[in-house]
Order: structure tokens, then sequence, then C-alpha cells
């Protein structure tokens, strides 16, 4: 379970998150969206102790990241894609994570399998498209058989095919009771994945609930958006 409770983030004069509070539960996909500079990255970064909230908590099974025991075992996390060595080729990417959290060898090749890097294990990350390199940053999440995932931007360069199969992924892996938060600008894409849904836009959350609430009398979510924002289509993406 992931709960914020009024987080803001100052940076210098400009409020980048403010007073978000929203919850992401066992068994449910929770879809974080919002525009390009909405906040959603900012959130997440806190979230996974990346980085300090000027108030507010944000709580991972009840406890912030930086105090949580095995963190890898608790929530696996991607922000900037990959964000692999690009010398390194991807197996050993994994390798090291798996090494400096104490996690078994075999787990490598599981995740691998998974995300269907299997065939460009040994290819060095240089070489990898943006999509592949998506895909080790979920490999990477993945290895500690976690029961929270948090991804930021998770489709962000994938192919048709490739956003379908992470979808798939992630809404089984919620089906058997994990934790699944993403965010996306992606309305139309995140409709397909998540049960629930967050919307953040200039900081501030403006609708929060499962998905058929906040889309309840607009004919897809991204009008539910410009609705919200007041804003009209096409012209705030
Ligand atoms: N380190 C920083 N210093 C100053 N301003 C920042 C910093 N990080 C983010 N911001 C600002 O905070 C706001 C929110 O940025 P953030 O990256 O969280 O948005 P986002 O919703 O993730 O957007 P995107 O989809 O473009 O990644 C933006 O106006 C951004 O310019």
């Amino acid at each position: 379970m992931i709960e914020l409770t009024n987080v803001s983030k100052q940076y210098g004069p400009k409020l980048a998150v403010d007073g978000v509070s929203f919850s992401a539960v066992p068994g449910r996909v929770t879809g974080f969206l919002g525009p390009n500079g909405a906040g959603k990255s900012s959130t997440l970064r806190i979230l996974l102790g990346v980085d300090r909230a000027t108030s507010g908590t944000a709580l991972i099974d009840g406890q912030p990241y930086p105090s949580l025991q095995q963190p890898l075992r608790t929530v696996g996390a991607m922000l900037d894609g990959a964000s692999a060595l690009p010398e390194r080729r991807g197996i050993d990417h994994l390798r090291w994570i798996a090494q400096s959290n104490r996690i078994p060898a075999q787990r490598i090749g599981e995740v691998l399998e998974t995300v269907g890097l299997t065939d460009a294990a040994k290819v060095r990350v240089r070489k990898y498209s943006l999509g592949m390199q998506q895909r080790l940053g979920l490999a990477a999440a993945l290895l500690g058989e976690p029961r929270i995932l948090v991804l930021d931007e998770p489709v962000n360069g994938l192919d048709p095919e490739g956003i379908r199969t992470i979808r798939t992924f992630l809404r089984s892996y919620a089906a058997k009771g994990n934790t699944v938060l993403l965010s996306s600008h992606l309305m139309g894409e995140t409709e397909e994945t998540a049960d629930d849904v967050v919307i953040i836009n200039r900081g501030r959350i403006i609708a929060s609930g499962p998905l058929e609430e906040v889309t309840a009398g607009h004919p897809s979510l991204e009008e539910a958006f410009f609705a919200l924002t007041g804003t009209q289509s096409g012209l705030s993406w």
C-alpha cells in the first residue's frame, strides 16, 4: 500500500507539488496522470526517497522509503528508464543490482524472460532501443519480487506491441494482490490499464478514484481531464 498525505515540494519559487494526497492499494493498478510538468515525477521521487518533500508524508507499507529494511524486496521502481551505464551489458546491470541487494542470481534469468530481453541480455545498453531500455528498467524493478511497483512513464518509447505486453503484465501483477502505481501523460493508454486514477495538474490533485467514477459523464478519460481543467482538447498536451 502506498499512502501520500499532503505532500508538497517547493523548488525555489516554484511550488511543483501542492498538497498531494492519494493512496494506491493492493490488487489494483493506479494510474497517476497529468500533462508534462504537472508534478508526477517530483511526487514519485519523494515517494521513492530520491528527493525530500518540503512538507507532508509519503509512506510505503506504512514507512517512508528510507526506513524500509529491504527496499528492493518491498518496492520495485523505475524512475528514468533503465538508468543503466551505456557500456554495461544488460545482464551485468541486473547482476550488479542483484549482488548489491543480496538477491539470488537465478532471478536475473527470470526477469529477463518476463520482459522479453533474454536474447539481448549480453548486448551493451548503448545499443538498446528506448523500448529495450524501458524493459531493462522494468526487469530491474522486478528483481526483488516486490509487492509494490512504482513506474514513471513505463510505456514511454514502446511500440504498440511493447505497450500491450507491459499492460498485460502489470494487470496480472496487480491481480495477484500486488500494488502497481504508474505515471503517464497518456490518458488513452492509461484508461486501458488502470483500475484507479489520480489526476494531477499544476501540482494539485484534481480528481482521484475508480476509473469509472472519474470518467462518469464523459466519453473518455481524456475528455474528463479537459472538462476538469477547463481546457480544450489538444491545447494542453
Ligand atoms: N530539480 C528541480 N528544480 C527546479 N524545478 C523543478 C525540478 N524538478 C522539477 N521541477 C519543476 O517542477 C514542475 C513539475 O515537474 P515534474 O518533472 O515533476 O513534472 P511531470 O509531471 O513529471 O512532467 P513530465 O511528464 O514532463 O516528466 C515542473 O515545472 C518542473 O520544471
